[in-house]
């Protein structure tokens, strides 16, 4: 039999161990981990009655966080560091800490959900859907790298790694208020998530270098001839090619790689010759689930004044299943309504296209939302237009 329990303090290093044990990984640092660990909601599913009595048999990790969305910002369960071990493996226990979290979030009033997936078929059957991409490129600096955007010359300075929260917080935070996606980041993320000494997964990268500008910031490191862009903000395009230029200036380096940028990053479309940038890679960023389908629709703003009936299919969460009108404009209401739908859509993509990342014309052209409304599609992506791509550069 499995029960599902708070997992209280004492058994935190037994959450570590299942982690490292389902993800493969050797545990280096348990003292951060734990201090990690320590900070969030776990859940904690224990076989109890069986020959492992009272094993920690699979887990779950939630943090209470704040998600950007467009116009403002809402509580979100940031859900992470689940497991289950192999030998309890495909008995529902996943399901089961789902539902839980589900119940949990609903109860502390956080109309939204949030993970990074190890694998992409494991959530959808849940309700969430891919609400952000990243994308990842290579820039050949080997070369003078000559930018058509005129870099704003305000001087630029290197930051002492203990002043990140400080100094680069306040940017973060209007950063996130121009673009959805991002996620609240305290001192103690800033310090060993984003500017630790040492890189835990590409250990070969030396320390973290902060470059600041009045409005904006590039977190970088370097190995041997790379530079490693990390995460940037600029408050405008010319203090964006303000930090591409002192990247690929660096002496003593000849390529800048930036696995993790926004798909609306400027740099392809700036730089002289298109040819010394590469696109490397696309992938899926944040998942993201409707809990609450009205709240989460209530409380974005809208880039147009409209109305829907939006038929909405979940599975999980009755709640949310059924007609909802939906009121875009800048009074926004979601409200139930037996009146005929214009668009029929599950849970999971009404995620996907939240954020704005996803339009629901391409949703319709997949085959997964029914248009009964000639042009409702596309009257709603005006409603969910965002002037910048949502974008997650946190991996928690
Ligand atoms: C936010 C994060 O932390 S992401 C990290 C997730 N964790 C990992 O990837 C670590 C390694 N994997 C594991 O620990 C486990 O296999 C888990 C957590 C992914 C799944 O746990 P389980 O308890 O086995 O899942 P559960 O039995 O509830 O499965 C429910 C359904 O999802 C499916 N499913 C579960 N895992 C996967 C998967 N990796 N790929 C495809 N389908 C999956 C099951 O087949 C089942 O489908 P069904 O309802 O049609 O029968």
């Amino acid at each position: 039999m499995i029960e599902l329990r708070n997992v209280p303090a004492d058994d935190v290093d037994r959450m570590i161990d299942l982690a490292a044990t389902v993800f493969h990984f050797r545990i280096t640092d348990r003292d951060r981990m734990r201090d990690w660990v320590s900070r969030m909601e776990r859940i904690g599913a224990y076989g109890i009655g069986g020959p492992g009595e009272d094993d920690l048999a699979g887990q779950m990790g939630v943090a209470a966080q704040r998600l950007s969305v467009p116009g403002g910002e809402l509580d979100c369960s940031a859900v992470t560091f689940v497991g289950v071990l192999p030998t309890y493996r495909r008995r529902g226990i996943l399901s089961s800490l789902i539902d839980r979290m589900h119940a949990d979030a609903a109860a502390a009033g956080r109309p939204v959900a949030a993970l990074w997936a190890s694998e992409g078929p494991i959530y959808g059957r849940y309700g969430f859907g891919v609400a952000d991409r990243r994308t990842g490129f290579k820039v050949d600096t080997s070369r003078p790298f000559g930018l058509r955007t005129v870099p704003d010359d305000r001087p630029l300075r290197l930051l002492d790694r203990e002043r990140v929260p400080d100094v680069l917080g306040p940017m973060y935070a209007r950063e996130s208020a121009r673009r959805p996606g991002g996620l609240a980041r305290d001192e103690w993320w800033w310090l060993n998530r984003l500017v630790p000494h040492r890189d835990e997964r590409s250990p070969e990268y030396g320390e973290p270098r902060v470059v600041v500008h009045p409005e904006g910031y590039a977190i970088y490191r370097t190995q041997g001839r790379t530079v490693r862009l990390y995460d940037m903000a600029a408050e405008t395009p010319r203090v964006e090619a303000a930090f591409w230029t002192y990247l690929a200036s660096i002496d003593l380096t000849h390529e800048i790689v930036a696995p993790e940028r926004p798909v609306d990053d400027l740099v392809t479309r700036m730089a002289a010759d298109p040819d010394q940038v590469t696109v490397t890679g696309d992938s899926a960023a944040l998942w993201l689930r409707l809990v609450d389908v009205p709240a989460a629709l209530r409380g974005r703003s809208w880039a147009a004044d409209d109305t829907f009936v939006l038929d909405v299919a979940d599975a999980r969460i009755p709640g949310n299943r059924g007609r909802w009108r939906l009121t875009t404009g800048a009074a926004p209401g979601c409200e139930r309504t037996g009146d005929a739908p214009d668009l029929a859509l599950d849970v999971a993509d009404l995620a996907a296209v939240y954020l704005g990342g996803t339009p629901v014309r391409t949703l319709v052209r997949v085959g997964t939302v029914d248009e009964h409304t000639p042009g409702a599609a596309d009257r709603l992506d005006a409603a969910l237009a965002v002037p910048l791509a949502p974008y997650t550069n946190d991996n928690f």
